[in-house]
């Protein structure tokens, strides 16, 4: 599959706010989480969520009750420190702040340091390239948008992204748009094993309260490829997001792709027991995700109940239909598992290729 270059109306070059980001650091396969040490003298900092990049200042979000000396919530403005220069900053980090952090109009605090990562969504350029561009923190779900049609839905494209979130560690949920258009249970049906919930959603018919119920308490990052719908769906949810909707190109089935860098903003989930908002992560310019940073391991992270007979497999194994002694063929063939399983182990097959 073609990786789509993001659109780059932004300073930092052909990646846009991310080429700023690369770890540079070998990549590290089993250390999912890089962990960025607290700095010994910046104990006394105010922890504040980022919520936007832009040109090298960072809109950060001190909520309520975090700093003892100012207990209202805030967006503060903040400059990355010196020393930080060489550290990716991303939309949901959770931010160190020192100096001014009053947020108060033409204050500027300074960043000296980022909290340990809970979840990383991470791309490369391509399938072929390891090197990796981070490009969200500590999301908890992953939205994957698809359109039921028109641009019409490509497994290969949800494979991936289901891919990227299985590596990262974040829960991924399926929302299928433009279901007044298609009948979406077909292609439903090549993701049933994998027992990833599912919203379906009609222009004017969005189910609004669902996902509000999803959205409650946690982080979620919105993905899918332009023209879905995704905006349409995040101005539903977020009126005041604004986010700027496109038109399906009627030969290309693309959307126009209109703005450019990834935003966090809060979504009001009133009378949710898991809270009264949650928060939604827009990833515009982002189409699709290179993959050569993810090992099987990362995939397999998102295949916890197959891990055990995994574990049993001979050294080395692929896990794939063509592997030799692969347990999980032993565990079809002897019913260990059952038909579900074997589904799930197909799955599996198929994101691993
Ligand atoms: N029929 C139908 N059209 C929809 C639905 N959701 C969105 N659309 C239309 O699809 C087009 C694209 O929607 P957008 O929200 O701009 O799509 P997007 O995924 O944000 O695309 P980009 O802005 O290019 O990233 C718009 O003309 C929407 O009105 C739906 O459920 N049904
Ligand atoms: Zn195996």
């Amino acid at each position: 599959m073609s990786w789509l270059t993001p659109d780059d109306d932004d300073e930092d070059g052909p990646y846009g706010e991310y080429a700023d980001h690369r770890v540079r650091e070998r990549p590290n396969p089993k250390a999912n989480r890089p962990r960025t040490k607290r700095r010994p003298d910046h104990d006394d900092a105010v922890i504040g969520m980022v919520t936007g990049v832009d040109r090298g200042r960072y809109s950060v979000l001190v909520p309520a009750g975090a700093d003892p000396a100012d207990p209202t919530e805030r967006e503060v403005v903040a400059a990355r420190a010196r020393e930080l220069r060489r550290t990716p900053i991303v939309i949901g980090d959770r931010a160190q702040l020192v100096g001014d952090a009053s947020g108060e109009e033409g204050t500027l605090a300074r960043i000296v340091g980022i909290e340990e990562r809970r979840t990383l969504l991470r791309r490369s350029a391509d399938d072929s390239d390891q090197v990796e561009r981070i490009m969200v923190a500590n999301a908890d779900q992953m939205f994957i948008v698809v359109a039921a049609a028109n641009p019409e839905p490509r497994v290969r494209l949800v494979d991936r992204y289901l891919v990227a979130a299985y590596d990262a560690g974040i829960q991924p949920i399926i929302c299928i748009t433009k279901v007044d258009l298609a009948d979406p249970e077909p292609f439903l049906a090549h993701f049933a094993a994998l027992e990833v919930p599912v919203f379906r959603s009609a222009q004017g018919d969005e189910p609004l309260a669902d996902i509000r119920a999803a959205l409650a308490g946690k982080t979620s990052v919105f993905v899918g490829h332009s023209g879905v719908g995704k905006s349409t769906l995040i101005n539903a949810l977020v009126p005041e997001a604004g986010r700027a909707t496109g038109h399906v190109n009627e030969v290309t089935g693309r959307g126009r792709h209109t703005s450019s860098s990834s935003v966090a903003f809060r979504a009001a989930t009133p009378g949710n027991p898991a809270g009264d908002s949650g928060w939604v992560i827009d990833t515009p310019g982002v189409r699709s995700f290179g993959l050569g940073h993810v090992t099987s391991d990362g995939i397999l992270r998102g295949f916890t109940d197959l891990a055990e007979l995994i574990d049993r497999c001979p050294r080395g194994c692929t896990h794939q239909d063509d592997a030799p002694d692969c347990e999980l063929d032993a565990a079809i063939a002897d019913g260990r598992l059952d038909e579900l399983g074997a589904m799930r182990v197909e799955s599996l097959r198929r994101l691993l290729k």
